[in-house]
C-alpha cells in the first residue's frame, strides 16, 4: 500500500492497539464468580468482557455516550437502474435526518444517542439543514461497471472524513460509536466490496436493497459481476478494492471505525453496508476488529458473508432492511446490557450464595 508516511489515514491506523487478552481472560474469570451459572448470559457475557478488552480494564464503564454518524453518498452505478428510487431520495433523506424525521432520529433518544448528519459524497447540492457536516468529498462516485468509482487518493480522503469524524466525537465526549448511512443504489456497492474482499460469489452477496424486484435483483447482480470483471479488485489492497468497487459513504463509515478503535472506543455497525465497511476497515487495520460489535443481521444476504468472514456475532435479528443506522441503534442496548453484567451483578461470596455441588 501506498500511504505518504504523514497522512492522517496512516498515522491514525498505525494507532490502533490490539485490544488486551489478558483483560479479556481476567473478565472471563469475573463472570464465573457472579451469581449465575458461568455462561448463562451467552452473548452478553462476551459482549461484558470485549468491553474489557477494549477498555483495559474489568469491569468496562458502560458506554452512555454514542454517536451515530450517519454518512451520505451517491454512486454512479446508480445509472445501471439497481434500485426503483429516484437518487434525490439521497438529499431528500439526509435533509430528513437532519430535521429529525427519520428511524435513527425516532429510535436514537432511547439510548440518548447523538445522530450526525455527514454529506461525505451526495451528487446534488445540500440545502443548509441543522447539525449538518459538509465534508463532500467529490459530488456522487463514477459507474464502477466501468471503471473506478473514485481514485485512491479521493477513498483516503473520505476514509479521513470518518476518521476526523470519530476524533471529534471522541473529543466530546463520546465513548461508542454507531455506523450508518444513506446513499441510493448503496446495497449494490456493498455486494460488490463484500464480494470483492470476500472472494464470494455476487449472487451471494446481493440482496432486494429497498425493495428491488427479481428483475431488478438479476441486474443488481449483473452490475457487481461486471464492476468485478472491469476493476479486478484485490482483496489485499482494500483501499484499492474501496476506490474500485466501493463509494464514499461506505469510506467514511470506515473511517469512523479505525478513528474509533485508535481512541480504544467501540463502534456498533449497522447493516449491509457497515459490513461492507468493516471489510475494508479491518482489511487496513486487523486490530480495528476487536473494537466492532455486529449490530444485527438483517434480510440482506452480504450481511452474513461479510460477518461470517470477520468472525463477528450478530447481536439482534429483527428482520430489518432499512440501514441508516438504526440496526446499531437497536443493538446498542444490548452492548451496555452486557457492560452491566459484568459491572453490577454481585458474586457468589459477595451475595453468600452457595457455588455449584456437582
Ligand atoms: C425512503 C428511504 C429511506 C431510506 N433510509 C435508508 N435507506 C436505505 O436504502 C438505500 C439503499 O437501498 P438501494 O440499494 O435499494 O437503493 C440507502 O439509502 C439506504 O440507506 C432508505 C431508502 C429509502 C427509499
Ligand atoms: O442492511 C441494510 O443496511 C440495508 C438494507 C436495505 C436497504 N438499505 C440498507
Amino acid at each position: 500500500m501506498t500511504l505518504a508516511a504523514t497522512s492522517l489515514l496512516s498515522t491514525t491506523l498505525h494507532a490502533v492497539r490490539p485490544v488486551d487478552e489478558q483483560v479479556r481472560i481476567a473478565a472471563q474469570q469475573r463472570q464465573a464468580q457472579l451469581t449465575k451459572p458461568e455462561g448463562s448470559l451467552g452473548l452478553l457475557e462476551a459482549i461484558g468482557n470485549q468491553l474489557a478488552a477494549i477498555h483495559g480494564a474489568v469491569p468496562a464503564p458502560v458506554p452512555s455516550h454514542g454517536v451515530l454518524g450517519v454518512f451520505a453518498a451517491d454512486h454512479g452505478v446508480y445509472d445501471q437502474g439497481i434500485t426503483p428510487w429516484p437518487q434525490e431520495v439521497t438529499v431528500q433523506m439526509l435533509v430528513n435526518i437532519c430535521y429529525g424525521g427519520a428511524s435513527v432520529n425516532a429510535l436514537a433518544p432511547e439510548t440518548g444517542t447523538q445522530v450526525w448528519p455527514i454529506d461525505v459524497g451526495v451528487a446534488a447540492p445540500v440545502p443548509d439543514a441543522p447539525g449538518l457536516r459538509r465534508m463532500r468529498v467529490r459530488s456522487g462516485s463514477d459507474d464502477f461497471t466501468r471503471g473506478p468509482a473514485m481514485s485512491r487518493d479521493e477513498a483516503r480522503t473520505g476514509l479521513e472524513a470518518g476518521i476526523s469524524v470519530a476524533q471529534e466525537a471522541v473529543a466530546g465526549g463520546a465513548d461508542i460509536l454507531l455506523t450508518g448511512e444513506v446513499g441510493l443504489g448503496n446495497t449494490t456497492v456493498a455486494a460488490a466490496v463484500i464480494a470483492a474482499m470476500t472472494g464470494s460469489d455476487p449472487a451471494a452477496t446481493t440482496g432486494r436493497g429497498a425493495g428491488a424486484d427479481e428483475a431488478m435483483l438479476a441486474r443488481k447482480v449483473d452490475a457487481v459481476h461486471r464492476a468485478i470483471a472491469v476493476n479486478r479488485p484485490d482483496p489485499a489492497d482494500p483501499l484499492g478494492v474501496l476506490s474500485q468497487v466501493g463509494g464514499l459513504d461506505i469510506a467514511g463509515m470506515a473511517g469512523l471505525m479505525i478513528g474509533g478503535a485508535a481512541a480504544g472506543v467501540p463502534v456498533v455497525l449497522d447493516g449491509v453496508i457497515s459490513c461492507a465497511a468493516a471489510l475494508i476497515a479491518v482489511g487496513l487495520a486487523p486490530e480495528v476488529r476487536g473494537y466492532l460489535f455486529a449490530g444485527h443481521n438483517g434480510r440482506e444476504p452480504g450481511i452474513r458473508v461479510a460477518l461470517d468472514a470477520l468472525g463477528l456475532p450478530a447481536l439482534v435479528d429483527l428482520g430489518l432492511r432499512l440501514g441508516e443506522g438504526s440496526g446499531a441503534l437497536v443493538a446498542l442496548p444490548i452492548v451496555r446490557s452486557g457492560a452491566r453484567i459484568l459491572k453490577d451483578m454481585a458474586t457468589f461470596a459477595e451475595a453468600g450464595v452457595s457455588g455449584k455441588s456437582a
